[in-house]
């Protein structure tokens, strides 16, 4: 996993390196840079281009020096060094920049307080006027300047975050923001990136590794963690010799009604692809032969109108009722039944989640290792409206503590908030994936490793990297507009093979 730190614990873990490599802070600035570089040369391989460095009087500006005095030792000639100097105050190793840029021969213009904004010719600006050091919104000569470069509509490079940008904590829905086109991040991934109110001021980010202590960062022992194709590896069992279908669980979907049977088909079918030894789907009659045409391997409960099915619950390795349920008197009592019948972790989804949050009552019979998979919708029917997703994360991973249940957040880079706290960020998944149906099939890829005897949170961590990896691989690299549901649930058994071989 890699840790995702807070801005603070960033500048810990730099003055960490800096002590113990040891590294002056200077050399760490020039590390950094190179590394900004090295990624920016690769990919932006023309030397005529134009380009315009804009920075501010802090060690990101120190950066932008670095930068632009690197990219002119790379022969990138056009290069126009913008200095913001609205504050009094400059950093040593800004200062240490400025002094080995400014006999090479490169244009230097400084920007003063008086508001004049400097005429815009070249192709593509980086932005170096503030990173994470942001400590309060832009305001001023900063804003003017950060709004004057969005009407440019030119593309921008951001040095490890765009100005204007929170790299963690709750950011104003109306703040302004240098719109980045890319920005190169140093060590790893800030936590607001991973949440949707990025989207408007970032279209991409790539991470580049400056070499802090790694020993250092992980004793920090961050709540937050990123996860990796590495990680599920090691989660992941491959399928062993002389094993039979009991070696790999009986899953039961309790879902759907007659006008949302797909919810029941589609997560049966995530939970079968994804290996579960059996799968039964507990449904009304009128959907029994959809399922038996869908999916012939899927076995039936059915249930009729009025009564509860007559369910020996302790023959199921594992549980998950929601999806396409619906809310009326029969689901509730369902959802009541399940819970206090089965004491093993249950998968709650869809509308077992709205029926959790409308009977408040029903959490006293909750089973510990309980996972919920609720959208931004649902968990905020479940926690109470939230202004932001930084205050759903803090909800997400208190709710999860004080339950001990895992919670999982869907969105892009889905969050999986354990018992002990720790929230863990996907990081596969894409937008060709946002069709209905999709989070059915999650909820039965879940259930069939809680089955497979995974423990909670590694089936929500996997199943989740799974679910986005296998929407990856089909829609990536056809460059699909729209993944299908089930057509990603038949993806999984090669998307399982490729990792666990
Ligand atoms: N470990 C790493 O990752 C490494 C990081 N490195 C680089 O350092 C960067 C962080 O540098 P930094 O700490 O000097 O802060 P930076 O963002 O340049 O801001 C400068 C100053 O601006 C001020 N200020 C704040 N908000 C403001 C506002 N709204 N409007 C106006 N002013 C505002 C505030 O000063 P204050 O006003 O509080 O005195 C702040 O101190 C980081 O992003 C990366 O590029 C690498 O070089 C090496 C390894
Ligand atoms: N833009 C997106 N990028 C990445 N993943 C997405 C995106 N949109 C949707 N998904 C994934 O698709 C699933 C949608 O779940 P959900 O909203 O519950 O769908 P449904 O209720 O229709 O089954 C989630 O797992 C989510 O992570
Ligand atoms: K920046």
């Amino acid at each position: 996993m890699l840790p995702l730190l807070t801005a603070q614990q960033i500048r810990q873990a730099d003055a960490h390196t800096v002590i113990t490599e040891p590294i002056s802070s200077v050399n760490l600035m020039e590390r950094a840079s190179k590394a900004f570089v090295g990624w920016f040369i690769n990919h932006f391989q023309d030397k005529d281009l134009t380009i315009a460095v804009y920075c501010g009087t802090g060690n990101n500006g120190g950066d932008g020096l670095a930068i632009a005095r690197m990219l002119y030792d790379h022969r990138y000639l056009n290069i126009d060094v913008k200095i913001a100097r609205f504050s009094d105050n400059a950093t040593e190793d800004f200062n240490t920049n400025l002094d080995r840029i400014k006999n090479m021969g490169l244009d230097l213009h400084e920007l003063k307080r008086d508001g004049v904004l400097p005429a815009e010719n070249a192709s593509i600006l980086i932005d170096a006027l503030l990173g994470s050091g942001l400590n309060k919104p832009l305001s001023g000569d900063y804003e003017q300047l950060a709004q004057h470069i969005n009407a440019l509509n030119k593309t921008v490079v951001a040095v490890d975050v765009p100005t204007g940008f929170l790299p963690d904590g709750e950011m104003a829905a109306d703040a302004t923001v240098v719109k980045a086109d890319l920005v190169i991040t140093f060590q790893q991934p800030k936590l607001n990136f991973l949440l949707p109110e990025s989207a408007p001021h970032i279209n991409c980010w790539e991470v580049v590794n400056i070499g802090l202590d790694e020993g250092f960062v992980q004793s920090l022992e961050s709540s937050y963690q990123f996860v990796s194709e590495k990680d599920i590896k090691s989660i992941l069992k491959p399928r062993k010799r002389f094993s039979n279908k009991g070696t790999y669980g009986h899953a039961l979907i309790i879902a759907g009604q007659a006008k949302t049977m797909g919810a029941a088909l589609l997560s049966s079918a995530g939970s079968a692809y994804a290996g579960a030894g059996l799968t039964t789907a507990c449904i009304p009659e009128s959907g029994l032969t959809a399922l038996n045409t869908y999916l012939p391997e899927l076995m039936a409960i059915i249930r009729k109108e009025g009564a509860l099915p007559d369910v020996n619950w302790e023959q199921f390795t594992a549980i998950a009722i929601g999806p396409g349920l619906g809310k009326d008197t029969a689901a509730l009592n369902l959802l009541t039944a399940v819970f206090e019948n089965y004491n093993k972790p249950i998968v709650v989804d869809a509308d077992a989640l709205n029926l959790l949050a409308e009977n408040t009552s029903l959490w006293q019979n909750v089973p510990e290792g309980t996972i919920l998979t609720p959208h931004m919708k649902e968990f905020d029917r479940l926690f109470g409206k939230h202004n932001n997703w930084w205050q759903r994360l803090q909800t997400a991973t208190k709710m999860a503590a004080k339950h001990h249940i895992c919670i999982v957040l869907k969105n892009d880079y889905t969050m999986v908030a354990t018992p002990d706290g720790k929230a863990y960020f996907n990081s596969t998944s894409n937008a060709a994936m946002a069709t209905g149906g999709m989070g059915d099939v999650l909820t039965g890829i879940i259930t069939s490793l809680l089955a497979q005897k995974y423990s909670p949170q590694d089936a929500c961590i996997a199943g989740v990297y799974l679910h986005g990896k296998a929407g990856d691989e089909l829609a990536t690299p056809n460059r699909m507009n729209v993944v299908l549901p089930g057509r990603l649930a038949q993806q999984l058994p090669l998307t399982m093979a490729k990792l666990t071989a």
